[in-house]
């Protein structure tokens, strides 16, 4: 009966859909109104095809008798209106995650059901009754649980409706308008969790949400891949999926660099270097700069020049933006000595210029290319990208602006124009943009030009509009509305000039000023304090989700305590919700992290695993890669069968054990030589950085001293590397095996 509602629902949408594309003609408004229309049914259709999996999933039975369905959307029934099914975010849903033995809530029976092709394959009923109270275990619809968890990996994270836990429900449906924090330990949920919550707000504050658009920052490309499918899958589309490098339009940052680089320009103290490489192009000369005029050469003395640039500077306006008031006081200064030395009164009297004979100086003056060629090398018109290349490149600027580096770092910054930029660059640009402006000067003309236009084209048609009024009505019911009444051609045009029927999540990837009604930061630990600061420009109101775990944090410039980040930022509007319960890894190899997060901080705790598996990981001293690798490859793999498996080398292992891999399976996806690393394929070979946040059945770590060894946060790198299997861990250690991996036994796992 459900899917026949369904079936009905999408023949009705489609049917709408049709109709819609089918309409053609008419004014340029019927077009926007039809392609509005369109893009909405489209929507629509899309919800209700991603439901067709697992339509329904839950039923709760209420002691009063009342039954209700929970599934991926909400139905109403065609006759009566009563909701046939309850989307799983509606409030009358919310029992179906809280309810315990111990506090039903009214409720006396769960039920999880398991649909395969539109047939129930399978049901696991939870009696919320005394004895279960009794017996309470933490968890929710265990079995289902388990089944989910222990599930083999596809290469793509899935949705969890059908088993979200009490603690995860409470952080999903959070009505905390300022920011939210989720620390929680590896594999707690918090990148699931936070892709749910994004749903759950789409489906609260849908108007809010759909016209500022929902944006959720990711570690690398890999990661957002990974996570794509989790909205789709819950019918939510227009949400805007990114990596900080991808946030400055226009440009795509790929280019590489030393990781110690990266680590200077993710500094706070790099907002000061942006800002005084900007002030250091603000030039004055040293004596006086001659403006080669039209007909004559005039100097502007150096106090003129600093009077001008002081003057622009108190305007308090962005670089680019203050260029009229330099423009203006080239021309005064000018006029000023031009007036001075033809107007002199050679016997000594009043100048003989009067105002009116200045003003004419001037106007000549505004139109002489020599003024504009002053102007620019005063006060240059600069694009954020003009400036960093120009400062990465000269030494003596960079020393000038960063006073504060050393010479060591210095050279780390210094590189030769053109290549590209890397991802630690976009938040300088950014920073640069915010403090240059545009000169929208043309842009104001450009805009002013096509508004005429459009007001034109407007009475023209208001005009028709106008002229095919019908006489009857003219002389029969003075007081009826014609067109012109109800519309002028300014309110015409400005209709027209509405008319973009991008999507939000469409505009915003266009457009570097955009602010988002939501912002989601999965990783938030890797971010470094410019990319902070460019994520909060993007989000004013401070309406976020912040997903991480300070004991993961990798990158050499990310976060150690969130209180640090978010202090400049929030004040005290953030609150930190926690995560405590593991369903990634089995209990046998959190056993193992946990040795290794006891050495990076003892104040830290693991988070408790739901499951055991009874397999133990292992460990292999292996000397040479080339020999012996392919043939662990080659056993994971079979055991994983279905399952994914990933190799995780130090950086400075990849090219080495590549061979081997390809070796032992030919399909494998490669970090470093793969654009994109394709998680689809049963083998992968990764570094930590590519790994982090994914999972894996099998995971085989190699030479975990190198991992440690590699970076200032190597031990980390090593936790992180330790937590990303599902089912088996094995680690290959080419010298000793370290201290903190001890409790590995030297076998082979069966
Ligand atoms: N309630 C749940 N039901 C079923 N599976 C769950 C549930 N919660 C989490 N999982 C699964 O646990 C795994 C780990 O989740 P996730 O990747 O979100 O963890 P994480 O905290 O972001 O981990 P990391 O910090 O390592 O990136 C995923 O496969 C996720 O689908």
């Amino acid at each position: 009966m459900l899917y026949e509602r369904l079936d009905d629902l999408r023949e009705y949408v489609s049917g709408r859909l049709c109709a819609v594309l089918r309409e053609n003609g008419g004014t340029a408004q019927s077009l926007v109104e039809r392609e509005t229309a369109a893009a909405r049914y489209h929507e629509r259709l899309a919800h209700l095809q991603a439901a067709e999996n697992g339509l329904c999933f839950g039923r709760l039975d209420f002691r009063d008798g009342e039954r209700r369905y929970i599934g991926r959307i909400g139905l109403l029934d065609d006759g009566d209106g009563d909701p046939l099914l309850l989307d799983w975010r509606a409030p009358a849903a919310r029992a179906f995650y809280l309810a315990t033995a111990a506090s039903p809530d009214g409720v006396r029976r769960r039920r999880h059901i398991r649909i395969r092709h539109r047939d129930v394959t399978e049901i696991n009923d939870e009696i919320l009754d005394l004895e279960g109270a009794r017996q309470e275990g933490g968890v929710t619809g265990e079995a289902a649980l388990l089944a989910a968890v222990s599930a083999t990996r596809t290469g793509r994270m899935g949705d969890i409706v059908e088993t979200i836990q009490a603690e995860q429900d409470r952080i999903i449906r959070d009505e905390h308008r300022g920011v939210l924090v989720v620390q929680g330990g590896p594999g707690t949920g918090k990148t699931v969790v936070a892709l749910h919550r994004a749903a759950c707000l789409l489906y609260t504050h849908r108007e809010t949400l759909a016209r500022r658009g929902v944006l959720i920052v990711g570690p690398n490309t890999t990661f957002l891949r990974y996570i794509g499918q989790v909205l789709p899958s819950l019918g939510e589309t227009g949400v805007l999926l990114a990596t900080v490098g991808e946030l400055y339009p226009g440009l795509v940052a790929r280019r590489a660099e030393p990781a110690a680089a990266a680590e200077i320009k993710g500094r706070a103290a790099m907002a000061e270097v942006v800002a005084a490489a900007v002030r250091d192009r603000q030039w004055v000369p040293e004596d006086a700069l001659d403006v080669v005029l039209d007909r004559e050469t005039v100097p502007l003395t150096r106090a003129d020049c600093e009077r001008i640039r002081e003057r622009a500077r108190a305007s308090l306006l962005p670089h680019n933006q203050a260029r009229p008031i330099v423009f203006r006081g080239v021309v005064d200064a000018l006029a000023r000595t031009i007036a001075d030395l033809y107007g002199e009164d050679v016997l000594g009297g009043e100048n003989l210029f009067g105002e009116e004979d200045v003003e004419e100086i001037r106007a000549e003056l505004r139109t002489d290319p020599g003024v504009r060629e002053a102007v620019d090398r005063l006060w240059p018109a600069l694009t954020p990208q003009d400036l960093l290349t120009g400062l990465y490149a000269s030494a003596e600027w960079i020393a000038a602006a960063a006073p504060g580096l050393t010479e060591a770092e210095r050279a780390l910054l210094l590189r030769e124009p053109g290549g590209g930029w890397t991802p630690a660059d976009v938040p300088l640009l950014d920073e640069a943009a915010e403090l240059l402006g545009e000169d929208t000067s043309a842009a104001e003309a450009e805009a002013r030009r096509r508004h005429r236009e459009q007001v034109a084209f407007a009475q023209e048609v208001l005009h028709i509009a106008e002229g095919s009024r019908s006489t009857d009505q003219e002389d029969d019911v003075e007081d009826v509305l014609s067109v012109t009444d109800l519309l002028d051609a300014e309110a015409l045009a400005g209709r027209h000039e509405d008319a973009d029927t991008r999507t939000a999540a469409e505009r915003a990837a266009a457009d570097r000023t955009w602010t988002f009604g939501h912002v989601i930061v999965d990783e938030a630990q890797e971010l470094s304090p410019m990319a902070w600061r460019l994520l909060m420009r993007r989000c004013p109101t401070r309406w976020m989700t912040l997903v991480g775990d300070v004991a993961q944090t990798g990158d050499p410039a990310g976060a150690s305590s969130w209180e640090e980040v978010l202090a400049p930022y929030a004040g005290d509007r953030w609150r930190l919700a926690r995560l405590n319960v593991n369903y990634r890894m089995p209990a046998e190899i959190a056993e193992v992290a946990a040795d290794v997060l006891a050495e990076l901080d003892p104040g830290l705790e693991s988070p408790r695993s739901v499951r055991a598996t009874g397999v133990r990981p292992w460990r292999l001293r292996c000397e040479d890669l080339a020999a012996g690798l392919p043939e662990l490859v080659r056993r994971e793999a079979a055991a994983a069968g279905e399952g994914r498996v990933a190799v995780i080398v130090p950086a400075g292992r990849l090219a080495e054990a590549e061979p081997a891999v390809v070796a032992a399976a030919p399909g494998a996806s490669v970090s470093g030589r793969d654009a994109e690393v394709d998680l689809e394929r049963p083998v992968s070979l990764l570094t930590v950085r590519d790994a982090k946040g994914l999972e894996f059945d099998s995971v085989i770590l190699v030479d975990p001293a190198g991992i440690v060894a590699e970076s200032p946060r190597g031990l980390n790198d090593l936790y992180v590397a330790l937590t990303r299997a599902t089912q088996r861990l094995g680690v290959v250690h080419p010298g000793p095996v370290p201290a903190h991996l001890a409790r590995l036994e030297e076998t082979l796992a069966d």
